[in-house]
């Protein structure tokens, strides 16, 4: 459901962060992208959501190709997706709750249905107590977690996260690992890059990326 066919990106410095990459992923697999710093990680997620743009090749996600995708068409394709990226963009003038309704109030989900589902979303990451919070009260990993909640809130198909435990210690990097494998297990697929190879478990699928190309 995501591909990538001989996909490479040149930035507008001229910097080729990617080079000929092709893979794919099923719908429901957990991924792991890793690689040295400036290897191409982010670069490879940002295509998938239509923040970048390959320079060749195809992206697809389902039935859309990312590259040539209109810019009016980008928000139905970020419906299928949840982000999580390393720029939190956490509103700390409203709670955590209101933080995760954002998306939802965004797409103009009716009111009661929408705070019904972000404390779904706040549960599955076990903050519902913390609804009422303001976000600065929260440590890093449920700073965290309350960004997986924001990201999942409209039922993605698809969860992304760019060095989602950096920053953490390990204890908070595996909780938040738990929370991203009870998306797995209910079938969500997941995207990881990360420079913390602790959290790759040995069946996990892990592609490798070298300086912009994938390594075999
Ligand atoms: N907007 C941009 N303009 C120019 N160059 C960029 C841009 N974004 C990334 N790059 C360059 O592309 C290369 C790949 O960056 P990318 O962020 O994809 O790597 P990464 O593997 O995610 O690295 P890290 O692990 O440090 O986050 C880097 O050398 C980076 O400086």
């Amino acid at each position: 459901m995501i591909q990538f066919m001989q996909v490479s990106k040149v930035y507008s410095g001229g910097f080729q962060a990617l080079q000929g990459v092709s893979f794919s992923i099923s719908a429901g697999e957990l991924v792991f992208f890793i690689g040295h710093s400036g290897a191409g990680k982010s670069t490879l997620l940002k295509l998938i959501a239509a923040i970048e743009r390959p320079t060749s090749g195809a992206v697809r996600v389902g039935q859309l190709n990312t590259g040539t995708l209109k810019r009016s068409m980008v928000p139905y394709l970020r419906r299928s997706l949840g982000l999580i990226f390393q720029e939190q963009n956490i509103l700390y003038d409203r709670a955590v709750l209101d933080n995760v309704l954002l998306p939802l109030q965004v797409m103009g989900m009716e009111s009661k249905a929408a705070t019904a589902r972000a404390h779904a979303a706040l549960d599955k990451v076990g903050l519902l107590r913390r609804g009422k919070a303001n976000p600065v009260s929260l440590s890093g990993g449920e700073k965290q977690r309350m960004c997986i909640a924001r990201a999942v809130v409209h039922r993605p198909s698809v969860l992304i996260a760019d060095e989602p435990t950096a920053n953490l210690d390990a204890a908070y990097a595996q909780e938040i690992m738990t929370v991203f494998r009870s998306f797995h297990q209910v079938g969500v697929t997941i995207l990881i890059a990360t420079h913390d190879l602790t959290l790759i478990e040995n069946r996990s699928r892990v592609l490798q990326l070298y300086q912009g190309k994938l390594a075999q």
